[in-house]
């Protein structure tokens, strides 16, 4: 049997660019909705009495340009943040399509974290007109995904402002902070400007990303404008609170159209 490979997450760093991730995860969404890829739903094993969950996440793709047997394990545990670790770590593996022998395992974090973005990115893409609407972006949450939304959001798009709230405001400031180093270093002039208020936050926004681990909704429908467009990235127990945000018989969020996690109201 040949030796497994072994791909580190310090080599994935290197080979991840936004230009070919959003490409793939395109090309990935088209691939299973046109059944070239096979994608069963995810397994998820809870630890009793834990919110520590270990998701299995099975895959095979075959194209005219290559075919992939894999599967990634990701374990979410909340509890992470307290430990400076990610709550989200992820492998990937890879399997010989002909005999099921095992030949690659990769680090999957980077690549779990990107992929989520880019998917967002996706999803914009097709239902917001980017170009001419796209002012002002909203962020709610500080962690890993919004970090990298903004950043993803930023290489595709160009928002003239992003908005960002966070439970902890401090940690909203230090983002905004961080963010807009990065952007002055790449001579770019978006402004980030963390909210005390999430209302606020999201009023004057044209796309929404929420990435929190919130199990109660945290915008209401009321607060936001006509036509924005609504990523919700999350993992909860109950799917029912999934896209956190908020709705009530008299004023109804229409939920036009629905691409992976990601909503549009008018
Ligand atoms: N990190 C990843 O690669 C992926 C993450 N996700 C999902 O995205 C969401 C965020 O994940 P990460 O950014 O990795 O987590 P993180 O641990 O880095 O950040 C969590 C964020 O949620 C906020 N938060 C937690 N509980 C809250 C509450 N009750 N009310 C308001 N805010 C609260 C924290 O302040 C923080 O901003 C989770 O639901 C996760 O399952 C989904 C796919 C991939
Ligand atoms: O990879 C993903 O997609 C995940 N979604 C929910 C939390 C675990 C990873």
């Amino acid at each position: 049997m040949a030796a497994i490979k072994q791909i580190t997450s310090e080599t994935i760093c290197k080979i991840l660019d936004w230009k070919s991730v959003i490409s793939a995860v395109e090309e990935a969404m088209v691939n299973v909705s046109e059944k070239r890829a096979v994608q069963n739903v995810r397994s998820v094993t809870q630890i009793p009495k834990t919110d520590n969950i270990l998701f299995a996440m099975p895959g095979y793709v075959n194209t005219d340009k290559s075919t992939a047997l894999g599967c990634k394990l990701v374990t979410l545990f909340p509890s992470n943040a307290q430990k400076n670790l990610p709550s989200i770590l992820a492998n990937i593996l890879l399997f010989n399509e002909n005999t099921g022998a095992l030949e690659v395992i990769m680090d999957g974090t980077e690549i779990t974290a990107w992929r989520t973005a880019a998917a967002s990115v996706v999803a914009t893409k097709y239902i917001r007109d980017v170009n001419s609407q796209n002012k002002t972006l909203a962020i709610i949450g500080a962690g890993t995904q919004a970090k990298i939304h903004a950043i993803a959001f930023q290489q595709q798009f160009k928002f003239v402002k992003v908005h960002v709230w966070n439970r902890t405001h401090e940690k909203a400031e230090m983002l905004c902070k961080e963010l807009q180093c990065q952007s002055t270093l790449h001579g770019t002039i978006e402004e980030y400007i963390p909210f005390q208020n999430v209302e606020e936050c999201v009023k004057e926004a044209d796309v929404i990303v929420t990435t929190t681990s919130a199990t109660t909704p945290l915008i209401h429908h009321k607060w936001v404008k006509p036509g924005v467009h609504i990523n919700g990235k999350l993992w909860t127990k109950s799917s029912k609170n999934n896209n956190r945000t908020n709705s009530d018989k008299n004023h109804k969020l229409d939920l036009i159209t629905k691409l992976g996690n990601s909503y549009f109201s008018k």
